[in-house]
């Protein structure tokens, strides 16, 4: 009881649409010179853009994504195809410009945000946000990932860093991860939440053969079993087998949506931030847009859960944020369209 009370202090609540400035713009949309529908979930991407900002053509010129990084103890139990050092490989990566979300922002105009809540590295490079909770997590295989006060603390860092982001303005935020091993995380957050045999949820992460896979699997029915986290407490859940950056990630996506900030969610380890912060808040799901349909496993089940479709289907497999960075074209199009597009009655239809 006393942490129910804890919680709904640190969650915020989260507006309605605007549904008049939604129907304004569904009305505008099939008014445009196109078959009725035509534009498929572009459509309903700008219709739903209107609705987070309450302006008929939402301006999106603002574009930013916040890469959370976290290491992960379960990677002893050999479940991730790299080793934990790569985390913090890839975090100087980030920082140098270098890795693949970073091409992808640039081509895109979009800023990068790297935020470490809970790396192993013990010097961080210019450039990166330190919000250490911890370094890494603990086993999940052995007990908790972590206390229920650091995935909370955790989550305060997400929810910090979407006030941030707008404050500073942006307009849409993509969100994302590095972590060796946290696929394994994100399987064992989707099973536990989703109630779904781990069997359908798990898959190869960064590219595991069929050895590791079984281990892994194996690795995440025991942390289901050792921990018996709640499953209708996500924090529980968040706690005894997620992991940092993916507590930090929901905490992000709860205080973004609370502002009205339009957030694109990426592979399957944001996804299952978000249904932890959908459980949390159900009202997140209207500012949540999914960017890319992951080939792990999991990802078309939470998607399902969350009931929200992905713009691209391109059998990515990376993370990073590197998806929803590459669906940001799709939102501008979406926005030009109903901006420049005439429309029957410009025809003198
Ligand atoms: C070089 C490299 C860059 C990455 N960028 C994202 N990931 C992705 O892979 C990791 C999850 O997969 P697993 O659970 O199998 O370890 C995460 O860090 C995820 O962001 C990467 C992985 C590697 C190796
Ligand atoms: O779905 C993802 O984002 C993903 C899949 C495999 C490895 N890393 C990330």
């Amino acid at each position: 009881m006393e942490r129910k009370k804890e919680s709904d202090d640190l969650f915020p609540s989260v507006p309605g649409l605007h549904v008049e400035t939604m129907a304004e713009a569904q009305k505008h949309v099939d008014n445009l010179t196109k078959p009725l529908g035509a534009l498929g979930r572009l459509e309903e991407t700008f219709v739903r853009l209107a609705g987070i900002t309450g302006e008929t053509v939402p301006s999106l010129d603002r574009k930013v994504v916040v890469v959370f990084c976290g290491d992960h103890g379960v990677t002893e139990e050999g479940v991730s195809a790299y080793p934990s050092e790569v985390t913090g490989l890839m975090i100087r990566n980030f920082c140098d410009g270098k890795a693949a979300v970073n091409v992808f922002a640039r081509c895109y105009g979009a800023k990068v945000r790297v935020v470490d809540v809970g790396s192993q590295l013990t010097e961080l490079p210019a450039g990166v946000l330190n919000r250490k909770v911890r370094a890494g997590t603990a086993n999940m295989v052995k007990g908790p990932a972590m206390s229920g006060a650091e995935a909370i603390q955790a989550i305060r860092v997400g929810l910090e860093m979407a006030q941030e982001m707008k404050e500073q303005g942006f307009q849409l935020a993509a969100v994302g991860e590095m972590g060796i091993g946290n696929t394994t995380a994100a399987a064992a957050v989707s099973a536990s939440l989703t109630g779904r045999p781990v069997e359908e949820l798990v898959g190869r992460g960064t590219g595991i053969d069929d050895v590791a896979l079984k281990k892994k699997g194996e690795a995440i029915r025991r942390s289901l079993e050792v921990n018996q986290p709640d499953p209708s407490d996500p924090l529980d859940v968040l706690a005894k087998v997620g992991g940092l950056e993916l507590a930090a990630m929901t905490g992000f996506i709860l205080g973004a949506c609370a502002q009205r900030l339009s957030t694109v969610i990426d592979g399957v380890i944001s996804t299952a931030s978000a249904l932890a912060a959908f459980r949390l808040v159900p009202g997140v799901r209207d500012y949540l847009f999914a960017s890319h349909l992951s080939e792990e496993p999991a990802h078309q089940v939470l998607l399902k859960q969350l009931e929200l479709d992905p713009l691209i289907d391109a059998s990515m497999r990376l993370g990073e944020g590197s998806g929803a960075v590459l669906s940001f074209p799709l939102f501008d199009g979406a926005v030009a369209a109903a901006r420049e597009m005439a429309t029957f009655a410009d025809l003198g239809m």
